[in-house]
């Protein structure tokens, strides 16, 4: 350890911009060296170049593609690496890997993409067809702050070891981009934007010994050699960076791919690359694996964040939040701080002229906006902003739905500090008078296409309720009960085509509110100006639908008025489920949500009330039973694929539980509890203070 302080500290940290030259001892005083970190093998470890990379045929690429000729010297290797794919990490023996690492520092010619080796770089003649290219690994140790919000800052080096010269070292810097959770994997799962610099040393001299003249440092860190100080400004001491889209998976574990095996994502809504990975038409791009062996969080990883990236530590509070009215809400700014075994493994293609790796590889320089970012060494807000947010107004098309991120409802601590007054008994015992008796099954219209009475549709109404509050995203912490509904009628879930019935809804919320402010208006008790919001609106015409068509009568008390409304659309109504869904799907968008799985199928089971596609939802769907919808999901044979799906092993017992007549009440407990869970995503109640250019309610009516 002593020795490794004093031979490397001050160059490891004169190119890294993340490192304040300052904190050079105190880096090295945490940095687990080899001797530190005995499981740690690869720290030990010099480059170790994949086995086809020398393989036998040389590329015999034009003038316009050189050959790597670091390559071409490197010794053959029996099989070229598999072709396509990923390829697992495989090591070399020791001698190979010297044997590598001098063929290639005495490299003679130019340097295409050193770091996407091209085993056939003109080894043995031009005879034979070339190789496919193997992948080149490095192995190392990174030291990883994992950001709340989902992003990644950090470096990585690479042995020999990162306190002697010849090491290379990388800045690693990943924006989230979608962030998520694979619900029935319990794992991680994201796409970050990446951005890999270089910032290996330059060499020694300009006749390109490597500093300290350890051989794999012009290997691999591509700023050394000959081949570095031909090839770009990086040799000369500025970064060269590439950035890429890559998909993070497995967690702590991590793995980044690029490219990302997009499973759905919508490519127009992400991002372009600084330089897209063009390596090979069909060539895999690059993967890093990270096998964590010390994870720290807490004080521990903000101690030594502090001296690793003192920037990153001790932020203030996000401003970017004025909505969230509960503590609860405050992102927790306590970075988590990984020391992690690193494994890169970097594969190119033919086409390696066009490879961006190349230019990472030899040090080609960089001013871009990343490099310039990172070398100010400061806080970089942006980090801790809440990913890809959607903007106001959503754009069509524009699916930011991150999936699932699991957990419960962050916001019904809002509900604790609510002062039920005599305001809110009058102006619900008004809207009884105009929302539940209207909606009564006994008086005219009962809903739906082939009801008796098709003017008060009671599905619609629940349906409202549903989406009104179901926009809500835990992790962009935007939409819920809003009010906002009004200005997404339009939008494409709402826009059921096929189910006339729910265009009324619009009508019939607008007209009740109306007749609702109006009595109000005239009540002598009331506040002059007092008027329901439009969110309090919907969601008691959803719970009167539910009481008028047989459901739990004690919903209506237990709703709480007070939800202010949004004076613009806010939400973006694409997180709303599809019914192709599969569970996973269905599962995700609710628990990002704030649901728990028992709230998705219990609200799932409002399809026993209404219609949809002309038909009808159950036997009987002006009828709210619940056991009714359930015995359809165990047969499998409710409407949706989303219905059915819940007939999986995970909530089965709870469909089991509630498909019979007699768990009736039962059903109706949990349903009143999801219900006015639902109906509090995301609320700004209006008795806590809020900025009044947010608001549509009246300020006389806070109380
Ligand atoms: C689980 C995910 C859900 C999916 C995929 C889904 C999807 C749908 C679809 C496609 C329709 C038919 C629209 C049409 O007429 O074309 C519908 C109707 C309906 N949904 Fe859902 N929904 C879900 C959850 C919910 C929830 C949580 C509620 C309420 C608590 C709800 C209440 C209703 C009602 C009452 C109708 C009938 C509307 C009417 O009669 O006009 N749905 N749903």
């Amino acid at each position: 350890m002593p020795r490794a302080k004093k031979q490397t500290g001050g160059l490891f940290l004169g190119v890294s911009p993340w490192q304040d030259a300052s904190k050079a001892q105190e880096e090295a005083d945490v940095e687990p060296s080899d001797e530190q970190q005995p499981g740690c093998s690869v720290v030990e470890l010099p480059l170790v170049v994949g086995a086809a990379a020398a393989a036998a045929a040389p590329a015999a690429g034009p003038a316009s593609m050189p050959i790597d000729s670091k390559l071409a010297a490197a010794p053959a290797a029996p099989a070229a690496a598999p072709s396509g794919g990923w390829q697992a990490k495989k090591r070399k023996p020791a001698a190979d890997e010297a044997q590598a690492s001098g063929a290639m520092a005495a490299e003679p010619g130019g340097s295409s993409c050193p770091l996407a080796t091209h085993p056939s770089a003109g080894a043995a003649g031009g005879e034979q067809p070339p190789a496919e290219p193997a992948p080149l690994e490095l192995e190392g140790t990174a030291y990883l702050a994992l950001l709340p919000n989902g992003s990644i800052t950090g470096h990585l080096v690479c042995p020999p070891s990162i306190f002697r010269p010849g090491r290379r070292s990388f800045g690693l810097m990943a924006e989230a981009v979608l962030a998520g959770r694979e619900c029935t994997r319990d794992a991680d799962w994201g796409v970050l934007r990446l951005t890999l610099i270089n910032f290996s040393p330059p060499p020694a001299g300009a006749a390109g010994q490597p500093a300290g003249g350890d051989p794999g440092a012009a290997a691999a860190g591509g700023g050394g050699g000959a081949a570095g100080a031909r090839a770009g400004a990086g040799a000369r001491g500025g970064p060269a960076e590439v950035s890429l889209l890559v998909e993070r998976t497995e967690g702590d574990a991590m793995r980044l791919r690029a490219p990302v095996p997009w499973q759905g994502i919508e490519l127009e809504s992400l991002p372009e690359l600084d330089a897209p990975c063009t390596c090979a038409s069909s060539a895999p791009g690059l993967s890093l694996d990270f096998r964590c062996q010390q994870l720290m969080e807490g004080p521990a990883a903000d101690a030594l964040l502090g001296r690793l990236q003192p920037s990153l530590v001790f932020v203030p509070p996000a401003t970017s939040l004025p909505f969230e009215p509960t503590p609860s809400a405050a992102m927790s700014l306590s970075a988590r701080l990984s020391l992690l075994c690193l494994t890169v493994l970097l594969a190119g293609g033919a086409a390696q002229a066009a490879c961006p790796f190349a230019a990472l590889a030899r040090g080609a320089g960089s001013s871009s906006p990343h490099s310039r970012k990172l070398a100010q060494t400061g806080f970089n807000p942006q980090l801790f902003q809440p990913p890809n947010v959607p903007v106001d107004p959503v754009l069509p098309g524009q699916n930011t739905n991150p999936r699932c991120i699991g957990g419960t409802i962050e916001n019904l601590g809002a509900l604790g500090a609510w002062k039920q007054n005599a305001v809110d008994a009058i102006v619900k015992s008004i809207a009884k008078e105009v929302i539940w008796y209207s909606a009564d099954p006994k008086f005219p219209g009962t809903g739906g296409p082939g009801a008796p009475n098709p003017t008060v549709p009671m599905g619609g109404l629940l349906r409202a309720a549903f989406h009104e509050c179901g926009t809500y995203d835990r992790q962009a912490r935007t939409g819920g009960c809003n009010g906002s509904f009004r200005f997404e009628f339009n939008d494409i879930v709402n826009q059921d085509l096929l189910n006339p019935n729910f265009f009324f809804v619009d009508k019939l919320i607008t007209r009740w509110r109306a007749e609702i402010n109006r009595r109000l208006a005239l009540n002598k008790a009331v506040p002059a100006g007092t008027k329901i919001s439009w969110a309090d609106t919907t969601v008691l015409a959803g719970a009167s639908a539910v009481i008028a068509t047989g459901g739990p009568v004690t919903l209506w008390d237990k709703l709480k008025l007070g939800r202010a409304d949004w004076a613009t659309r806010a939400d973006n109504t694409l997180r709303l489920p599809i019914r192709i869904l599969t569970f996973n799907g269905v599962a995700c968008t609710f628990l990002n949500m704030g649901f728990t799985l028992q709230d998705l199928v219990v609200l799932s089971a409002g399809h026993t009330l209404g219609f949809a596609d002309g038909g009808k939802m159950t036997a009987d769907p002006s009828k709210f039973l619940g056991w009714d919808y359930f015995q359809l999901v165990q047969g499998r044979v409710a409407l949706f694929p989303t219905d059915n799906a819940l007939y999986n092993f995970r909530t089965r017992p709870l469909v089991d539980r509630w498909a019979s007549p007699a768990s009736k009440q039962d059903f109706f407990a949990a349903f009143e509890q999801s219900y006015i869970k639902m109906t509090a995503l995301n609320v700004v109640w209006r008795n806590y203070p809020q900025p009044a250019e947010f608001l549509f309610f009246q300020p006389s009516f806070i109380t």
